[in-house]
């Protein structure tokens, strides 16, 4: 079976080996193994913690996170009551569909609309999709945010937390030289305001970084001595690069002892400003990671 359904989670098997595993809590995929040309044998290509919560009690450390519909702690009147990156990470979503089952691509559609538990602290019309589509080399996520409201608009931050499995003290991501950024590392509220222009023609995680890059390139090479893997969007203007280094990560609960030493994260969203949707329309955001084939 290409689509198996477990008990609170969906693998997609592809017919050449990769596969991909992703929990109804909050859509977080939590695996994605696929070969390389040097080595055919699928292999992880996403950082789990160890210590990550599985149960549905906290957002996963690790994998593919949903960020809607705020990026960090919320600043919209309208998401006062959210918690920091919102709720689709931590809500249950629902597997609507099996899209495609074929020799080319496996592909599932999972849901989220107001719950209760949603209503209480969010009380906007909107219909969230979700669609995984996993290749031999590649794994491409959609999200289609829709608002179901006949007559107000709908603001929202939207973003893919992708953890990449990668040594943190050799990988390099590019291109983001000159483009202007947001370095939340900064002590103060007006040096984190201040836009930055990066410098460097290829960016490193060797430090704690937590950066911002607005209106970047759209496709992003992550790479490191020997592998890669590259992302390309359409929708998300704006990537966040992210790695705590033990300066934050060694205060995080969830994070294993030295997970920091092994994953960069590029995170391809709309996290600059907000992204209005107009009564019944939907928008659409959507990446592909690939295996750079060495
Ligand atoms: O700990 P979390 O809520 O999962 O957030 C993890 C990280 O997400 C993003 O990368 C933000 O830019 C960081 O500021 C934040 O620390």
């Amino acid at each position: 079976m290409p689509v198996q359904r477990l008990d609170n989670r969906v693998v997609l098997i592809h017919p050449k080996g990769a596969t991909a595993e992703l929990l109804l809590y909050g859509a977080t995929v939590i695996s994605w193994k696929a070969g390389s040309r040097a080595n055919s044998e699928p292999a992880e290509r996403l950082f789990l913690s160890s210590k990550a919560l599985l149960d549905g009690s906290k957002a996963v450390r690790g994998g593919i996170p949903i960020v809607f519909p705020c990026f960090g702690p919320p600043t919209h009147p309208e998401h006062s009551r959210l918690s920091q990156h919102g709720f689709a990470r931590s809500e249950s979503w629902e597997l609507d569909s099996t899209v495609t089952d074929n020799d080319d691509g496996v592909s599932v559609r999972l849901t989220l609309g107001p719950t209760p538990s949603i209503i209480a602290k969010y009380n906007r019309s909107f219909h969230l999709a979700y669609v995984v589509t996993l290749q031999e080399h590649q794994l491409s996520t959609d999200l289609h945010v829709t608002n179901t409201s006949t007559s107000d608009g709908l603001e929202f931050q939207a973003l893919f937390h992708n953890y990449v499995l990668a040594p943190a003290d050799e990988v390099l991501v590019y291109p983001l030289q000159n483009i202007m950024y947001y370095d939340k590392t900064e002590a103060t509220e007006e040096g984190r305001n201040k836009p930055k222009v990066e410098s460097r023609s290829n960016v490193d995680v060797r430090k704690f970084t937590d950066s911002v890059y607005e209106d970047a390139s759209q496709k992003y090479e992550v790479m490191w001595p020997g592998e890669g893997v590259q992302i390309r969007t359409s929708g998300l203007k704006d990537v966040v690069i992210w790695n705590p280094q033990s300066e934050a990560g060694s205060k995080m609960a969830d994070m294993e002892d030295g997970g920091w030493k092994k994953f960069v994260c590029v995170e391809p969203g709309c996290v600059r400003g907000f992204t209005n949707i107009e009564p019944g329309k939907t928008w659409v955001g959507q990446q592909v990671l690939s295996v750079v084939l060495m």
